[in-house]
């Protein structure tokens, strides 16, 4: 693309014309926008919106977005050029714009870190250092006294334009070069550039067609089969491509061609006869970009009728959109809500407009995308983390150009560049994965659609079984219209729950390892009937934890303060914080004996076993290990609906939203670790962890079952979830929130102090939390405290939480308080290389 050699742009200005500026959203975590003067010859191509090239800092040079146009030169700053522009029309819409500043006002980070989370790495652009001789130096002529490898590089430079530096360190054999080259530069022999070169590449595929002149003349291709005739190897070539193009019936159709492959790849032609006719002219080889995605795909489907109760929550959520923006509808497992969804979308789409469609993890979009694509056809665009680099690009770019008008799509896709919703749907809006963690900007996807829906004057319909405390509240309030569905689909009735004493079992020595008799005799039972079994656990890999039976060593990892889980599949001890792994010690480091046992149990332990107590069963595993791969989670789920496995083990991936017609019985194998869990929101999540999985048992014909092991059956949360009855957990819950403080009657903000030197971190815990006290009032602000896993990647950790009361805060200017105590904190001496993160509304 464009080499920018030239830095000092300024071409002379024209006195009648107006100098207009931009302020541009650079890619970094800058705490303002950085204002640029627009050339006068580039005042009609620069929008808000577009990309443009500008110099940052020494010689970076860098693609940003343009946020605003106006008059106003900076004024402590002299304001340089924006050097290209590389759209000619915006990337980035008004309305998203708009979001993404709410974004970072209210996640408390910088515009630049939403910019970058949002872009598709291809629509970024990537600059790489390059040297190149000096304008002003002629090697033949200018004598500069040069190291013998600094002459190297001079002699290189003569036969190339530029090096990278990845070039100089190869020509220097990879012997350090930065010396050479910052002694160049001094020596004015050279001077460094940065190439910008745009990743996003169109994908294309070779086609072949006959010639022009065979198909327009007459009589040309009856002469071109006399030619051919002593080639018979070239005549099927023709023969074979004039079946696939009947150019005799329609000469139109040769203009198309067909893919060179369709040629090539068949093995009754020859691959040199096909490049003979290339060559000779008879056929013409050219390029044609391509969608990386199936278009021309019409619907094979109209929706399913809705049954009468269907009909009812469609009707009253559309009622209910008359007064309000948005509604919750609550409807039990396998009440057949997504296709009220979709009866919604074909309405909005009717009245033209664009439909977003949320789902909180990758594992479900399989099933929904499949569902949705027999309804609405290549009109829906699909969006997550799967998917490579340009495609993501063809679907932002897709959207802006009006191609897709569903986008189903996970946490990510509330950056997408829609400009005219006319729905928003967010299903199992109680999924926590809808926040992200790590890094800026730590969002929640489920706030962010609401505030987009907001901003483009649209509806949102969110859908649960079991609604998170939160949006029932907004229910209960009025601000929100809720919708319930009580009863399955059709026929289907809602499981039997069941729980299971694994005390009592272990008394009776009825457990087999980690699976008690009764749940391995119910897994039986529906093996022989042909029926399937998902099977649950919230831990992946072999074991937790490893530990010496003699010393009672347990390996910890390195860098953080957790144990190492054992994975058997590739012998590994593994860090699930930090990633760091090693292989698994034969005998203990620390002792010496051979002793070493793997503690508690995780997927993959159940995997192991059940293949050994049920030989005859396919068994197959869906957790973060096994899903790695672009087309597993697809593979998994098919392989299961056709009825290859008929049992699927996994974490909390195999829970939510999955349709499976024939699973008659779910196994939950550990229940407790699930509830004891330190956390306010524990009894919330084990009850929809619950409700969820048990959600997958008995969808259609056959009775569904659950079995629940647990050491503590008295746990109330059972009955609970034993009588689906989420009104009870709700009044319970909002009880406890209200007299503890928590949301939805607090916002939170929690910041994590993090320093590779503990008291370092700890004392800096103590002055943030003082000097926040001090701001915002003393019950606001509790801690600091050690977190329950105090070390990670080497950073040892504090955190302070604030809360803040709903009705009474000045959101913006507490945050405001916060954000100066977090800078502040930095520019004392002690502090200086403290990292805080804020996290606005953790989960
Ligand atoms: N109108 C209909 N006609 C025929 N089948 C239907 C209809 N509505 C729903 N179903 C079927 O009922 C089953 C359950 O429906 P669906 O998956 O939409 O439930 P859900 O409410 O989304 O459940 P979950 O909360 O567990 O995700 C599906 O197999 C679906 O195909
Ligand atoms: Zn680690």
């Amino acid at each position: 693309m464009s080499e920018l050699l030239n830095f000092n742009y300024p071409p002379e200005p024209a006195t009648d014309r107006v100098t207009l500026f931009a302020d541009v959203i650079l890619p970094l975590p800058l705490p303002k926008l950085y204002t640029y003067r627009i050339p006068f010859e580039m005042n009609d191509e620069v929008m808000v919106g577009v990309r443009v090239i500008v110099q940052f800092g020494g010689k970076r040079v860098l693609s940003c977005i343009v946020a605003d146009i106006h008059e106003n030169a900076p004024a402590d700053y002299q304001a340089k050029y924006i050097l290209d522009v590389l759209d000619d029309k915006p990337i980035v819409t008004a309305p998203q714009l708009k979001l993404f500043k709410w974004i970072a006002d209210y996640y408390m980070c910088t515009l630049g870190e939403v910019i970058n989370a949002a872009l598709p790495a291809a629509l970024k652009l990537s600059s790489e250092s390059r040297i190149q001789l000096h304008p002003h130096y002629n090697p033949e002529e200018d004598e500069l006294i040069l190291a013998a490898q600094e002459e190297k590089i001079i002699f290189a430079l003569q036969n190339n334009q530029a090096l990278t530096f990845t070039e100089v360190s190869t020509l220097l054999q990879g012997k350090p070069y930065h010396k050479y080259i910052k002694s160049l530069i001094q020596k004015e022999a050279i001077i460094i550039f940065e190439q910008v070169s745009e990743k996003f590449s169109p994908k294309v595929v070779k086609k072949v067609r006959l010639t022009e002149h065979f198909v327009q003349e007459e009589g040309m291709l009856e002469e071109l089969f006399n030619q051919l005739t002593p080639q018979p190897k070239q005549l099927d070539v023709l023969l074979n491509y004039l079946q696939l193009v009947p150019v005799h019936q329609d000469i139109h159709l040769n203009y198309k061609g067909i893919e060179k492959g369709a040629l090539v790849n068949n093995p009754h032609l020859s691959a040199s006869s096909i490049n003979t006719l290339i060559k000779k002219g008879v056929l013409e080889q050219f390029d044609q970009v391509v969608s990386r995605f199936p278009m021309d795909k019409e619907p094979q489907q109209l929706p399913m009728a809705l049954s009468e109760h269907q009909l009812q929550a469609k009707d009253e959520i559309l009622g209910l959109f008359k007064e309000k923006d948005t509604v919750l509808l609550h409807g039990v497992t396998g009440s057949g809500k997504t296709e009220v969804y979709i009866d919604l979308i074909k309405h909005a789409l009717e009245g033209g407009g664009q439909v977003l469609y949320l789902l909180p993890e990758i594992a479900l979009t399989a099933q929904i995308v499949t569902r949705l694509m027999k309804v609405f056809g290549d009109k829906l665009g699909v969006y997550h983390s799967k998917f490579s680099d340009n495609e993501r690009a063809e679907v932002w770019q897709g959207i802006l150009a009006g191609r897709f008008q569903v986008v189903v799509g996970v946490r990510s896709s509330v950056f997408l560049p829609f400009h005219d919703l006319s729905l928003v749907i967010i299903d199992e809006e109680h999924e926590a994965s809808y926040k992200q963690y790590d890094p800026a900007p730590r969002y929640n996807a489920r706030e962010t659609a609401l505030v987009m829906a907001n901003l483009q004057g649209t509806k949102t319909l969110l859908g649960s079984a079991t609604p998170s405390i939160e949006s029932y509240y907004n229910c209960k309030t009025g601000r929100w219209g809720l919708v319930s569905m009580t009863k399955r689909f059709g026929q289907a009735q809602l499981p039997e729950i069941e729980l299971i004493n694994v005390r009592d079992e272990q008394h009776r020595k009825n457990m087999h390892s980690h699976f008690s008799g009764k749940l391995l005799g119910a897994i039986e039972a529906r093996l022989q009937r042909n029926e399937q079994v998902i099977l649950f656990q919230n831990r992946r890999g072999y074991a937790p934890f490893i530990s010496c039976d003699e010393c009672s060593w347990i390996p910890k990892c390195k860098f953080c303060a957790v144990s190492l889980s054992y994975h058997k599949y590739n012998n590994e001890l593994r860090c699930h914080y930090c990633g760091y792994h090693e292989r698994m010690p034969h005998d203990c480091p620390a002792c010496g004996a051979t002793s070493l046992k793997s503690m508690g149990f995780g997927t993959e332990k159940v995997e192991d076993e059940l293949k050994l107590m049920l030989p005859n069963a396919e068994v197959q595993r869906m957790d973060l290990d096994t899903t790695k791969k672009k087309n597993s989670y697809q593979q998994i789920i098919s392989d299961f609906e056709s009825g290859r496995t008929n049992v699927l083990v996994g974490t909390q991936m195999v829970t939510k939203g999955l349709d499976f017609e024939n699973v008659s019985l779910v196994g939950i194998l550990n229940a407790d670790t699930i509830i004891n869990f330190p956390d306010y929101r524990a009894h919330e999540r084990a009850y929809q962890l619950f409700v969820q999985v048990s959600g997958r048992a008995g969808r259609k014909s056959k009775p569904g079952a659950v079995l629940i092991q647990t050491r503590d059956p008295k746990q109330p949360i059972f009955t609970k979830v034993s009588n689906n009855d989420y009104q009870s957990l709700y009044d319970h819950e909002i009880e406890e929130r209200l007299r503890f403080g928590y949301p939805p009657f607090t916002r939170m903000i929690r910041l994590t102090v993090k320093h590779n030197d503990e008291p370092t971190a700890e004392n800096a815990a103590i002055v943030l939390a003082k000097d926040l006290t001090d701001r915002l009032g003393k019950p606001q602000v509790l801690g600091p405290e050690v977190p329950y896993i105090f070390k990670i990647r080497n950073l040892f950790l504090q955190e302070i939480h604030i809360k803040l009361p709903r009705e009474t805060t000045n959101l913006k200017a507490a945050k405001h308080q916060v954000a100066q105590a977090v800078f502040n904190l930095r520019l004392l001496p002690d502090f200086k290389s403290v990292r805080v993160v804020v996290d606005v509304d953790p989960m």
